[in-house]
């Protein structure tokens, strides 16, 4: 995504409130010369897979929901994928494409077994009727039409994506530039390609273009590990749990710097220890990392892009 990764490094050039700090960036890589930490996708064992369309229409689906957790403290990401495969297991055609036009918040709810209102929850559902209403009309009703249609290029799948789904044009203006940040287009592409292991619907000859996705626990994996540094007002703001407005300067040099950061330790990796490594998979690792850290301070932002 050469688009993410020049407008991320534009940000990070002309920051003004988060900074890369190249010790802490050459410390991190120094402690992974010996081995990079790799981690499974689906390590928690929480998301459907059989091998089929049916397992891209929940990826789908799940990346089009996959946003804004965290004003509800018991809620995570984990309820959203177990939630939908079981949905899925009890249904078939759960996900069917004039299904997901129809659902409404209550029943949203339902499906998910949650409780209460979902974060964001009429957002929610407007994606999900923007989803089945779009690859009813373009894909025959079908998330796997849509990947098949992209040649086995991840690039072209995040293209596909953001030009039909307007929900995933995960996009900023950032001093007088557009910044494309793609998080949920670009974990669409990485899903595929965890789940069915580079094979079949997750082959992707350019999986290496993909940048890592700019949500709200890698950042703070970044600052807690000495990349990234904050000026004091952003660390304070942070700290109290001040919501951060989305489209800010802030919020839009954490992700940025976050995505530049990640490409940094990946190129320093290669000249350093001659190791190659995807930024998806040092993704993973740095997530996997965050979510099982309960102290971990993330920055709060009301979006619906992550
Ligand atoms: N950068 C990055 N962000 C990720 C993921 C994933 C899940 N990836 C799946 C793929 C393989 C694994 O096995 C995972 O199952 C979720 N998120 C983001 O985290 C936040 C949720 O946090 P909390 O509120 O604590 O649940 C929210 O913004 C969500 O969008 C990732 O991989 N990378």
């Amino acid at each position: 995504m050469e688009e993410v990764r020049e407008t991320s490094a534009w940000v990070a050039r002309n920051s003004s409130h988060v900074t890369i700090d190249s010790s802490g960036l050459e410390k991190v890589v120094e402690t992974m010369k010996e081995s990079i930490p790799k981690v499974e996708w689906d390590y928690e064992g929480i998301h459907y897979f059989d091998n089929g369309p049916l397992t891209v229409q929940y990826l789908f689906v799940l990346d089009a929901l996959n946003f804004c957790f965290w004003p509800d403290k018991d809620l995570n990401y984990d309820h959203l994928a177990k939630g939908l495969k079981e949905a899925l297991l009890n249904d078939h055609s759960a996900f069917d494409a004039d299904r997901l036009t129809n659902y409404t918040g209550p029943q949203l709810r339902e499906l998910l077994k949650w409780p209460r209102s979902l974060p964001l929850e009429e957002e929610r559902v407007r994606l999900l009727h923007e989803v089945g209403f779009e690859l009813e009309r373009s894909f025959e009703g079908k998330a796997s039409k849509l990947v098949e249609s992209c040649g086995k290029s991840a690039v072209k799948l995040v293209a596909l994506v953001t030009r039909h789904f307007p929900g995933f044009r995960d996009h900023s203006m950032y001093k007088g530039h557009q910044v494309f940040l793609y998080k949920r287009a670009q974990i669409f592409a990485a899903d595929l390609w965890g789940a069915f292991k580079g094979q079949g619907y997750g082959e992707f000859n350019d999986i290496g273009s993909i940048t890592m996705f700019a949500d709200y626990i890698v950042p703070a994996v970044l600052q807690q590990l000495g990349v990234l540094k904050y000026s004091s007002t952003l660390a304070n703001a942070i700290q109290a749990s001040s919501e951060i407005g989305a489209g800010t300067e802030e919020e839009v040099e954490l992700r940025a710097c976050s995505i530049f950061a990640v490409e940094k330790m990946r190129e320093l990796l290669s000249i350093k220890c001659g190791k190659q490594v995807l930024s998806v998979e040092l993704d993973l690792w740095l997530w996997s990392v965050g979510v099982q850290c309960p102290s971990l301070q993330h920055h709060r932002t009301l979006s619906i892009y992550y």
